[in-house]
């Protein structure tokens, strides 16, 4: 008889077919009427909701423990008078450690199982991502301007590089090269790290585009927009991860689909920062890469991919006056599939051959009955506290809500340690 490491029985799958998923080695491996077979693990999904997992393709997950603050100020003074600041009294390696376990309670409680963050110190989070068994593209964040983590545009690079070639060839964490923004970093940084990322074979992750003001300063200093300016420089490829892309005129959207450059959608983080609202449906028709992410915790507030699918589908419905500018469908591809595709992982689908990261939904609430469209109804109307298991390369992170791999109580004790000490700090900093 065949031999399965994990099976999961009767899960109502997104055609609305209620089937059998079997996972060996990290993968689906059948999915079928009545398997029959030996498991290492078998999971009752009968009246689940079976879903591909959500990838978070913006974060900045240390900042979990500055959630809450800075609210209601545009991104410029939210980062330069609120942000920076408490980053360069608190960041340090324990900061990040215990903010990375808040944020991927978080992020595994809301059906997450791939994450790309920029932040310092990241090789913290590399091991505490390792210990929750979650997918992350981690990269150590790179400026031009000093900070208690690095002094010169050299030491980042520096520390970009040795973080990158101590977490190469791991089975779930991989390093990325991050330049902050064309705003924080020179010419010369930029093409540093371009050659960095592709003397190791890495992807680069940047902010672009976020703001109008972005724009006209770079218009200023470089006398292009943001996109020519880096398209100038070859910074962009197929290997570049845009987050934001916010600000972006009709020959921009031409050249990023051209050279196939991803684009991370944070719309939730534009929303509160009163950044604006990115062109999507209009990059999605043009055929550009178009995946999802949250932003950090201090400006979204929060990691859950649900709501933000949810915010996105219903955000371009209003402002195009379209109810059709994303459905239901194209949400969901957008949040799922689309991240993992966009750096070179073969999942998203619950399909056999795909990579088995995925999550289980139970539709037992009353904001999901009657359940008529499961796919529509989820994007439209369920909560994260509706995910009742998650699944990443055939490990069960979360059954019936219980998390296996962190500790939430001594997570959450921590965390609200930290919150006293910047609360504290903010009190004398107010007074
Ligand atoms: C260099 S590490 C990352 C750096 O980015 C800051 N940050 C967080 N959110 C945003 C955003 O939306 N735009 C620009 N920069 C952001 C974070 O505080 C870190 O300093
Ligand atoms: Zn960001």
């Amino acid at each position: 008889m065949e031999r399965y490491d994990l099976l999961i029985k009767k899960a109502l799958l997104p055609n609305g077919k209620v089937k059998d998923i079997a996972v060996k080695s990290g993968r689906f491996v059948k999915i079928g009427s009545d398997i029959e077979a030996e498991a290492g693990y078998v999971i009752n999904a009968s009246g689940k909701i079976a879903l591909p997992s959500f990838a978070n393709m913006h974060t900045h997950v240390p900042m979990s423990l500055l959630r809450g603050i800075g609210a209601d100020l545009p991104l410029m003074d939210w980062l330069q008078k609120v942000i920076w600041p408490l980053e360069g009294e608190f960041v340090s390696p324990e900061f990040v450690k215990a903010g990375t376990e808040l944020g991927l309670l978080e992020m595994i409680k809301s059906g997450t199982t791939l994450f790309m963050d920029m932040y310092f110190y990241e090789e913290e989070v590399g091991k505490v991502a390792k210990e929750a068994g979650i997918r992350a593209g981690l990269g150590f964040g790179i400026l031009d301007f000093p900070t208690k983590v690095a002094k010169t545009p050299e030491e980042y690079l520096k520390r970009a590089r040795e973080f990158a070639e101590s977490f190469k060839g791991e089975e779930l964490v991989f390093p990325v090269i991050c330049p902050h923004a064309p705003y924080t970093c020179s010419p010369q940084t930029l093409k540093k790290a371009k050659e960095l990322a592709d003397e190791l074979g890495l992807y680069l992750h940047i902010h672009v585009a976020e703001t109008k003001d972005e724009v006209e300063r770079i218009r200023e200093e470089y006398g292009n927009t943001p996109i020519r300016y880096l398209s100038s420089i070859d910074f962009l490829s197929d290997r570049v991860l845009c987050a934001h892309m916010v600000w972006l005129d009709e020959e921009e959207m031409e050249i990023v689909k051209e050279r196939d450059v991803k684009v991370a959608h944070c719309p939730e983080s534009n929303l509160k920062l009163a950044s604006g609202i990115a062109p999507v449906p209009e990059y999605i028709r043009k055929g550009i890469h178009v995946c999802l992410g949250t932003d950090g915790s201090a400006s979204n507030d929060n990691l859950d991919m649900l709501e933000e699918l949810s915010t996105m589908a219903k955000l371009h419905k209003g402002v195009s006056l379209d109810a059709k500018a994303i459905d239901a469908v194209t949400a969901l591809k957008v949040a799922t599939q689309n991240g993992f595709s966009a750096v070179g992982i073969r999942a998203g689908r619950i399909e056999e051959g795909y990579e088995a990261d995925m999550i289980l939904i139970d539709p037992e609430n009353p904001h999901l009955q009657p359940l008529y469209d499961p796919v529509a109804q989820v994007v439209y109307s369920a909560q994260s506290s509706d995910i009742d298991t998650v699944i990443c390369r055939g490990k069960v992170l979360m059954e019936k809500r219980e998390l296996k791999t962190l500790d939430e109580e001594r997570i959450l004790y921590e965390a609200k340690i930290w919150g006293e000490k910047i609360r504290n700090f903010l009190d004398r900093y107010k007074g």
